[in-house]
């Protein structure tokens, strides 16, 4: 039985301890809140973040990250990609020195312009081959739900990514490995920024061929950005670059693209930002860090260029549309 500790209790920490534990592994979770740690560990549920599942009795949860990391051979990490770097400075004194760290968020540093993986190796010294992610289609309520789906584990080390994989295999999860960190890096972070662009389209009334022609424009960018990062394209027409694109820009279950619906009816960020009511949308930060990391790259991501424009300089939905069907005609 593998010893996992799962460091963040929000809606997709919290369906995955439940994954884990239903695949056979012995979890503890670190929560900030006490209230929130106290009502996973007496009550089996998640009340602010995921109402209306109930744990498994051996998910365990505490305040205290020397408690859920003491022994743990998987470290889960799944706090919001701008909060790791400083939780991290935190918790890697208490990392056993060959544990394997599994990122679960989808961003890139503000800033640093830094993939999550990279943000560990640095903050931790971890060699990378210790280092992996998980990316796919994974709407935390419908895995809390038990309703089949797939996901990728990147990991360098093969065989860290197969124990991570068996870690987490149950009868409605299924993971597939790959090496390809990049890639999944990449394919989760950006189709953030793809959704929210989605939303805002849904928002303003436009129907399904806006929709798709957003996901398959969405999906040449990312390609761009990814193999110009040395990603291999396969990943990205994959769970974690198709499959992740698709469940997040047409599910009214993903924040992002929600939050994108709010500011294509016409809502502010201010007001977007309430409604999400303290869950992540990670697209209106990482919409700009990459953004950034294309410009170094010289990749042309004009969908993330328009959604960073309405985020943050005031430029309206309605005038995001025109100015992207107003680029230079091309071949496809
Ligand atoms: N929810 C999903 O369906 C889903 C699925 C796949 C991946 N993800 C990714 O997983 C990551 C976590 O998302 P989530 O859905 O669990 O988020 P969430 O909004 O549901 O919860 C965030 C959690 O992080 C904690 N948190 C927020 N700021 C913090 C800080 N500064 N320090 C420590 N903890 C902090 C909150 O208290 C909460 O426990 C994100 O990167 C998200 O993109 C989410
Ligand atoms: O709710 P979102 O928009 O953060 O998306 C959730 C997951 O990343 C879907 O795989």
């Amino acid at each position: 039985m593998v010893k996992a500790a799962v460091l963040g209790s929000g809606s997709w920490g919290t369906a995955y301890a439940k994954v884990l534990a239903d695949a056979g592994s012995d979890v503890t979770m670190w929560a900030r809140r006490e209230s929130v740690a106290k009502s996973i560990d007496s009550d089996h549920e998640n009340v602010d973040y995921l109402p209306g599942t109930t744990l498994p009795s051996s998910v365990r949860a505490s305040t205290d990250a020397a408690e859920a990391l003491d022994g743990a051979r998987v470290v889960v990490l799944a706090v919001p990609s701008q909060a790791l770097r400083q939780n991290l400075g935190e918790w890697t004194e208490l990392i056993g020195p060959d544990a394997t760290l599994l990122s679960l968020a989808k961003g890139i540093e503000t800033g640093t312009l830094m993939r999550m993986s990279q943000v560990i190796c640095q903050v931790t010294g971890a060699n990378p081959s210790r280092v992996g992610t998980l990316s796919g289609p994974n709407l935390a309520k419908e895995i809390a739900a038990e309703q089949p789906t797939a996901t990728v584990i990147a990991c360098p080390d093969s065989n860290r990514a197969i124990e991570l994989q068996k870690a987490c295999a149950t009868s409605y999860f299924r993971p597939y490995t790959n090496s390809d960190v990049i890639g999944c890096e990449i394919g989760g972070a950006c189709k953030n920024v793809i959704a929210l662009a989605c939303g805002m389209a849904a928002g303003v009334g436009f129907g399904e061929n806006s929709v798709a022609s957003i996901i398959t424009r969405g999906l040449a960018e990312i390609t761009r950005l990814g193999v110009a990062l040395g990603a291999s394209p396969s990943t990205l027409a994959g769970l974690a670059g198709v499959g992740d694109l698709v469940a997040t820009c047409s599910s009214p279950l993903s924040r992002n693209r929600s939050f994108g619906e709010r500011l294509g009816s016409g809502g502010s960020l201010e007001s977007a930002q309430e409604a999400a009511n303290g869950q992540v949308a990670e697209g209106v930060k990482s919409c700009t860090s990459i953004r950034a990391l294309a410009e170094s790259y010289d990749v042309e991501m004009p969908l993330t260029d328009a959604v960073h424009r309405v985020c943050h300089e005031g430029l309206s939905v309605p005038d995001a549309v025109q100015s992207l069907l107003g680029r230079r005609h091309k071949s496809e």
